[in-house]
């Protein structure tokens, strides 16, 4: 096991410094590019581990990185002492693996060679890659369709993990849809991304099985200042608005659930909402700039707001142009999305592009998988995916076809403790 943790740290060094070239080549891309692209990272090395332990859970408020590997799993067992000794074991793998280690003490070449290893290996020689493991307890774990109280949980389930309304023009698909966990990786690796969930999903072998899982790339959001602001599918930057690290009195009022929230088991916790959401690439390539910006409400080149003209110039929703008319429409996305038009309510936003290569017509089956954390999503994401669905201009080129939601409790305060403790108390 020594050996293979030296091993491990060895080859963050090596990684490192191959991190290092890639930032060279990175910057002469940047400067390629043009004004409007600075790198997309900044601080510490992308190869860095992340820490795990915390009064929140890593994943949330952290840096965004490149790539996702995003996870709903279903419980398969009756038995409430399994599902609690499965939640042990993943934080013990889950501690482990974010700290650039096997998932397992004995690792995946050290073992009998009869036995299965206790991690798959390929992650074997890869740096931590600033890998988090965020978890999440959904609707169903606390009372299945028909009403039944699964694992003695019911009296626990927040009033806030209230199912979701539909939405008009929402297409979702069951089968891609809900879970009765979640766990969401992050890292700047897609290979570190999967070997974890590969390995928690291995380790729940009889006790859950996957539902649906989602990868993702090229971060649409950025959760810090010191990130840069990437873009989506349609170009757009996307993530400017965002709630910020640094934001720490609007995080207290609009992530963390606070004390007397209810139930005392998630203080600390947050409610994260997924959609998968299909971008028609195809006929938004056909869309004229100038609709494209009236659309999104911001300008495409530098994300300032329309009537602006730096991207963090504040958004004036009541400017008019030489017309008369409102500089940013009443269908702009930004309009509808606005904290004003939402009774104040925000969102922290770390979503991901995808791409599931192309559908059967030759059509890029290709979008956005919306990541919302949030207080409350009752007075959060609802209203706002309320005036979206009704009002927003951008709908003729997007279909919700997957809807997650997800109550994360606080972090894992240290050694021993485990993800939803307080919840199983
Ligand atoms: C219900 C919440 C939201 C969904 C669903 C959503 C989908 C979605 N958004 C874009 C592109 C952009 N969104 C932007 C801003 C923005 N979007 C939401 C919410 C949802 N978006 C919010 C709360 C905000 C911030 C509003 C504000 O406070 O000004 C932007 C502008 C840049 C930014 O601020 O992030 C873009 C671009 C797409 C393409 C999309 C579905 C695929
Ligand atoms: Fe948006």
């Amino acid at each position: 096991m020594t050996e293979k943790r030296l091993s491990r740290r060895r080859a963050i060094g090596i990684a490192g410094a191959g991190v290092a070239g890639v930032g060279i080549a990175g910057v002469t891309g940047a400067a390629l590019r043009g004004a409007f692209d600075p790198p997309l990272s900044a601080g510490a090395s992308p190869s860095d581990a992340v820490d795990f332990h915390g009064e929140h859970q890593a994943g949330i408020t952290t840096e965004v990185p490149d790539r996702l590997h995003f996870v709903a799993f279903d419980v398969v067992t009756k038995d409430r002492a399994r599902l609690v000794e499965l939640l042990q074991d993943w934080t013990a793998a889950a501690a482990r693996m974010t700290a650039g280690q096997d998932a397992g003490v004995i690792g995946a070449v050290n073992g009998s060679p009869e036995a299965p290893p206790d991690d798959t290996g390929e992650a074997l020689s890869l740096p931590p890659s600033g890998l988090t493991l965020t978890v999440g307890f959904g609707p169903s774990l606390f009372r299945d369709a028909d009403g039944r109280d699964r694992f003695g949980l019911a009296e626990r389930r927040p009033a806030a993990l209230a199912d979701l309304p539909r939405f008009p023009g929402e297409a979702l698909r069951p089968e891609i849809s809900g879970g009765d966990l979640c766990v969401q990786a992050c890292a700047n690796d897609p290979q570190v991304a999967v070997h974890a969930i590969r390995n928690l999903a291995r380790i729940g072998m009889g006790v859950v099985s996957v539902r649906w899982s989602q990868l993702g790339f090229g971060r649409t959001s950025s959760t810090s200042r010191d990130q840069a602001t990437p873009r989506n599918l349609f170009g757009f930057k996307d993530g400017t608005a965002n709630l910020k690290i640094e934001d720490t009195a609007l995080l207290r009022e609009q992530l963390w659930v606070q004390p007397g929230d209810g139930p005392e088991w998630m203080t600390g916790g947050a409610y994260l909402v997924t959609r998968k959401i299909r971008m028609i690439i195809e006929t938004w390539d056909r869309t004229s700039l100038g609709e494209q910006e009236e659309l999104v409400g911001r300008a495409k080149g530098s994300g300032a707001p329309l009537g602006q003209h730096d991207e963090f110039d504040p958004i004036n929703l009541k400017a008019t142009g030489p017309d008369d008319r409102p500089r940013i429409t009443e269908t702009a996305h930004v309009r509808l999305a606005h904290p004003d038009q939402n009774n104040g309510a925000r969102l922290l936003r770390r979503g991901y592009n995808y791409v599931d290569g192309s559908d059967g017509l030759g059509r890029l089956d290709a979008g956005l998988f919306f990541i919302a954390y949030q207080r409350d999503p009752r007075r959060q994401f609802v209203p706002i995916q309320t005036q979206l669905a009704r009002h927003d201009g951008l709908n003729e080129y997007l279909r919700h076809v997957s809807s997650g939601l997800f109550a994360c409790p606080p972090g894992v305060r240290e050694p021993g403790d485990f993800w939803g403790r307080a919840l199983f108390d």
